[in-house]
């Protein structure tokens, strides 16, 4: 059984895949966070941008079986794409996914042409058969996923300093600024470390500054 917030169709609005159209999978719940606003200031990660609670999104709803939500992230594909032969991306997020994506879910997505990718804060081991996986690590909480195609760091963050992570083996490395009260500070903030530390990239969270999902 698989416990699913939301299904949409949107672009990838951040890090190296950005700009890429993709079904958005966001499975409910998450191992940081309630998800209740008066849990928020006890929580081990504060700063989250998401409603990942419940299942009561767009298309959201518990699935029985991976074939069964397989077939509804590739109809919302082919009704994005009207049926043209175009390379099939989902985003598995949440909430956090590792906590129900398993490799039958994924080998079912791939059994459908997909490309998968997963968005994790990296406190659980990737399942198996990920094609891209993009872990988003949060301060004083200890990473299990130690590599990747992309580490996307919010920033900035009281103990977690980009250099904790350089060393990590992944492709790409991103500063994400902190969306939130001290937004503009925070892009300035990351502007100034990526232009003195090159292997760091900004990644703007595209969607929002275009007004998509
Ligand atoms: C909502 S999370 C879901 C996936 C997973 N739980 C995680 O944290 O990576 C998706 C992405 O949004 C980022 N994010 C969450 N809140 C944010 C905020 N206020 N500003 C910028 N990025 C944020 C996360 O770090 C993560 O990279
Ligand atoms: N467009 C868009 N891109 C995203 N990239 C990661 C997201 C997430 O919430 O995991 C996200 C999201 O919520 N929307
Ligand atoms: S780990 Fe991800 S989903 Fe969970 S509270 Fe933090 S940003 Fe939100
Ligand atoms: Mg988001």
């Amino acid at each position: 059984m698989y416990t699913v917030k939301e299904i949409f169709p949107t672009l990838q609005g951040e890090g190296a895949q950005v700009g890429r159209a993709a079904v958005f999978l966001r499975f409910a719940g998450c191992n940081l966070w309630t998800g209740q606003h008066k849990d928020k200031s006890k929580a081990f990660c504060r700063f989250c941008d998401t409603d990942f609670v419940g299942y009561d999104g767009p298309n959201g709803g518990k699935f029985e079986t991976a074939d069964q939500l397989a077939d509804i992230v590739l109809g919302m594909w082919n009704s994005l794409t009207k049926g043209k032969t175009a390379s099939p991306y989902v985003v598995c997020t949440g909430g956090e996914p590792t906590l129900q994506l398993d490799t039958p879910m994924i080998d079912a997505l791939k059994k459908r042409g997909f490309t998968v990718a997963i968005e994790s804060n990296g406190t659980r081991p990737a399942p198996r058969g990920l094609d891209w996986i993009c872990i988003s690590p949060k301060a004083g909480v200890p990473l299990a996923q130690r590599e990747g195609n992309e580490l996307k760091l919010v920033y900035p963050q009281t103990g977690a300093l980009p250099q904790l992570f350089e060393r990590l083996k992944f492709e790409h490395f991103f500063l994400q600024p902190m969306d939130g009260p001290q937004h503009r500070d925070n892009i300035e903030a990351a502007i100034r470390y990526c232009m003195a530390n090159p292997p760091w990239r900004l990644s703007m969270q595209m969607h929002k500054l275009v007004g998509i999902r």
